[in-house]
């Protein structure tokens, strides 16, 4: 049998006395798009930077494609193929969409950026930078200042920024925070395109989004998942209803 995406085991971490994440264990499949879920302060934020060794654990174990990430700087994890996007958005405001896209694709091959010059005709790299600005659906935007992009733009530049070394495991915080209803859709289309055949790991907390597109979803509460699986078996859960579900949905209309 082939090894999951990504295994947690046991994991924990506290900050001082407080314990914030309290034994997790959790496989996500090949392929598999995964919400987590929770309310506020359960957690989640914790967790994606314990899986991406943003944080060391206290206890337990993070393996990526059954390798064990112990040890491992953030960015030889995203050179393993995960890559996260953050909670805020993360672009150079200054430089153009294309040059955000080129940047990112440059530091995933492991290239610093003062050696811009010297790989500055490369065709490949343009070629690249261009597939990925279609892919967002940004090319028309390429030469413009990423920071005179609209919100909801920028936000899909981020997670052009995130797919842009071809990871196949990608993370998403809170990828539609703050989007109107016709954002959050534009979004969320976006997601499901760039994800096609990789696997998705994602903290969202509009639940239209949530179960539109993940395949499974564990919620997270106090630091311990109390249940994970397909979105109507979770949506059904009394004990989800009870800790955090039927509030969230109350909160949609
Ligand atoms: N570096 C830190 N030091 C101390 N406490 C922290 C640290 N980071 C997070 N916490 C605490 O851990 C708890 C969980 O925070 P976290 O941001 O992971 O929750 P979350 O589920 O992502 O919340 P939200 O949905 O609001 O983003 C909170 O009580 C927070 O104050």
């Amino acid at each position: 049998m082939s090894a999951a995406a990504l295994e947690l085991r046991g994991l924990k971490k506290s900050f001082g006395k407080a314990e914030i994440i309290r034994g997790i264990d959790l496989s996500i499949g090949k392929s598999e798009r995964h919400a987590i879920i929770g309310p506020n302060g359960a957690g989640k934020s914790t967790l994606f930077n314990l899986i991406t060794a943003r944080f060391m654990p206290t206890a337990g174990t993070v393996k990526l494609h059954g390798q064990d990430l112990r040890g491992l700087q953030p960015y030889q994890i995203n050179r393993m193929g995960l890559s996260r996007s953050f909670q805020i958005t993360n672009i150079f405001p200054a430089m153009s969409v294309f040059e955000n896209v080129r940047c990112a694709l440059l530091w995933s091959q492991g290239y610093k950026y003062s050696f811009w010059n010297l790989v500055n005709n490369s065709r490949r790299l343009t070629e690249g930078a261009d597939a990925i600005l279609d892919q967002i659906n940004l090319l028309e935007r390429r030469n413009l200042p990423a920071g005179t992009l609209s919100y909801a733009e920028q936000r899909a530049l981020e997670i052009g920024i995130t797919i842009a070394g071809g990871a196949d495991v990608i993370m998403l915080d809170e990828p539609t925070a703050g989007m109107s209803h016709s954002e959050t859709d534009y979004i969320t289309d976006l997601i499901m395109k760039v994800t096609e055949g990789k696997t998705l790991i994602m903290v969202e907390h509009d639940m239209g989004v949530v179960f539109g597109l993940a395949d499974q979803i564990s919620v997270l509460v106090y630091g311990e998942i109390i249940a994970t699986g397909k979105p109507e078996d979770v949506r059904g859960d009394p004990k989800v209803q009870e800790a955090y579900l039927g509030a969230a949905l109350e909160a949609e209309h």
